[in-house]
């Protein structure tokens, strides 16, 4: 199984970063013993102006062949973060790579969107896309002590 963060955009140094790098460092730390791979993030940026559709192109190019495609998008499912610790339990056992995808700020192309296995929705308000990677990192460090059976996760 190989995880990917796919997103657009380049991350700065900055609060965001921090965030980012601790929780996916904790997910490694967490994940090791449930046979959940650490997360591997590529950015892309379109520096040709081209817009959602070469983006989507990009984007494209960054995912494993017969990935799951997980779209983060505010028109998506919303899920309880038990539910999501399912899907990558599931995902894993079925030795399934992963790519979560995170759009820009116009949006992800609806050519990708028709394509996902599956939307998420963090909520019907738009979140700025560095924050979504924050917040898709913290999910996915959830989803392994969730699985892994540790007190973080309250309900
Ligand atoms: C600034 S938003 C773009 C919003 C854009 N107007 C659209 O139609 O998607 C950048 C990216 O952050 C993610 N995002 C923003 N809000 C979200 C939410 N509530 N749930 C899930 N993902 C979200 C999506 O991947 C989105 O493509």
């Amino acid at each position: 199984m190989r995880l990917v963060l796919a997103a657009v955009g380049r991350l700065r140094k900055g609060p965001e970063a921090t965030l980012i790098s601790d929780y996916l460092d904790r997910f490694a730390k967490a994940g090791r013993s449930l046979g959940l791979p650490p997360v591997s993030v590529l950015e892309v940026e379109d520096k040709r102006g081209g817009g959602m559709a070469t983006e989507a192109e990009l984007l494209l190019r960054a995912i494993p062949d017969g990935a799951a495609l997980i779209i983060l998008d505010e028109r998506g499912q919303m899920l309880t973060s038990p539910e999501f610790a399912t899907r990558l339990g599931n995902w894993r056992d079925q030795a399934r790579d992963v790519c979560l995808v995170i759009g820009g700020a116009d949006g992800i192309d609806p050519s990708l969107r028709a394509r996902a296995d599956l939307a998420i929705s963090f909520g019907k308000m738009v979140w700025p896309h560095m924050l979504v990677r924050v917040m898709v990192a913290e999910q996915l460090y959830r989803a392994a002590t969730i699985l892994s059976g540790s007190p973080y996760h309250r309900e």
